[in-house]
C-alpha cells in the first residue's frame, strides 16, 4: 500500500513557523486552516473486518486503528488494508491513558514497528516521549509524522498544562498535539479552550469525553481542531463519542460558522 504520510497544518495559516516547515511543500498538506478532519476510530476487530469501505470512506477522512484493542491474530490479518483509499493512523495506547492490555513502552513500540509500512500517522502520548525515543528516531528516518497525545479522564486540564504538553510535543518533533479530557459540566471552559486552538501556530486537536463530548467535539471543530474522532462500527473508543458519520454530518452542518 503506497499511501502518502499525513501532514498536519496549524488551524491558522502560520504553518511556516512550525516544525512542519522543514522541507514540506504546503501543497502536500491535506489539512487546511479551518478545515478539520474527521477520524473514524475502530473499536473492534469485527468492524475492521466487516465494514464496507465505501461506508467508511463516506464517514471520515482517515481511520484510526487501535492496536492495543486487537489480538495478535487480529493484527496479523491487517484488515485495515481493506480501506486503501483512506490514510491510517495507528495507536498503541498506554494503559494510564485508556489503553487496553497494560502494554509497556517496549511492547507498544514493537506493535507500532510492525505496521510502519501501512501508516500515514502514528499516535504517541506526550508522556511516552521519553521512553519511546527509538521509535521517534525511526519515524523521522521514514519521514512518517506522528501526533503527540494527552488524555485526562478526570477533568479539564488548565490551559498552562495544555500549553506545556503542546510545547513538549513540538520540541520532540511531533506534527501536532491532541488532548482528550473529561467534560462533565464545564461548558464555560469552551471559549478559552477554543482560543487555545485558534491562537496556536502548531496543529492542535481538542475533544471532550463524557456528557458534553458531543457538543465539545462540534464546537472544537468550529475553532479549527485538526483531528476530530468518532467511532466506526458499534463500539465507541472514548466515552461520549459520536459515530464518525454523525460527527462528520454535524461538523459539516456548522462549517459555515467557523470561529477564529
Ligand atoms: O486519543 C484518542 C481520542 C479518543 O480518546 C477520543 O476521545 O475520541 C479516542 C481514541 O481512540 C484516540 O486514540
Amino acid at each position: 500500500m503506497a499511501l502518502q504520510p499525513l501532514y498536519l497544518q496549524p488551524s491558522i495559516d502560520t504553518w511556516q513557523c512550525s516544525e512542519l516547515a522543514r522541507g514540506v511543500e504546503p501543497s502536500r498538506l491535506p489539512l487546511r486552516p479551518h478545515h478539520p478532519l474527521v477520524v473514524g476510530s475502530f473499536g473492534t476487530a469485527d468492524a475492521l473486518e466487516k465494514l464496507a469501505p465505501e461506508r467508511v470512506e463516506a464517514a471520515c477522512d482517515l481511520i484510526e486503528v487501535r492496536l492495543d484493542l486487537l489480538s495478535a491474530d487480529e493484527r496479523r490479518l491487517r484488515n485495515w488494508q481493506r480501506f486503501e483509499k483512506l490514510p491510517v493512523l495507528f495507536t498503541a495506547r498506554r494503559a494510564s491513558e485508556g489503553g487496553s492490555g497494560d502494554l509497556d513502552a517496549r511492547a507498544r513500540m514493537a506493535l507500532l514497528n510492525e505496521i510502519l509500512d501501512d501508516a500515514a500517522l502514528i499516535d504517541i502520548e506526550v508522556a511516552s516521549i521519553p521512553e519511546m525515543g527509538a521509535l521517534i528516531t525511526e519515524l523521522a528516518a521514514h519521514e512518517l509524522p506522528w501526533i503527540a497525545s494527552f488524555h485526562d479522564f478526570h477533568g479539564i486540564p488548565e490551559i498552562a498544562q495544555l500549553h506545556a504538553a503542546k510545547e513538549a510535543a513540538r520540541h520532540a518533533g511531533a506534527a501536532g498535539f491532541k488532548a482528550a479530557f473529561a467534560m462533565d459540566w464545564q461548558l464555560d471552559r469552551l471559549p478559552s479552550l477554543g482560543q487555545f486552538i485558534v491562537g496556536s501556530d502548531f496543529p492542535v486537536a481538542l475533544m471532550g469525553m463524557g456528557p458534553f463530548a458531543p457538543i465539545s467535539r462540534v464546537t472544537f471543530a468550529q475553532f479549527g481542531s485538526v483531528l476530530n474522532y468518532g467511532y466506526l462500527g458499534d463500539t465507541p473508543t472514548a466515552p461520549g463519542q459520536w459515530s464518525a458519520a454523525q460527527l462528520r454530518q454535524a461538523i459539516q452542518s456548522v462549517q459555515s460558522y467557523p470561529v477564529s
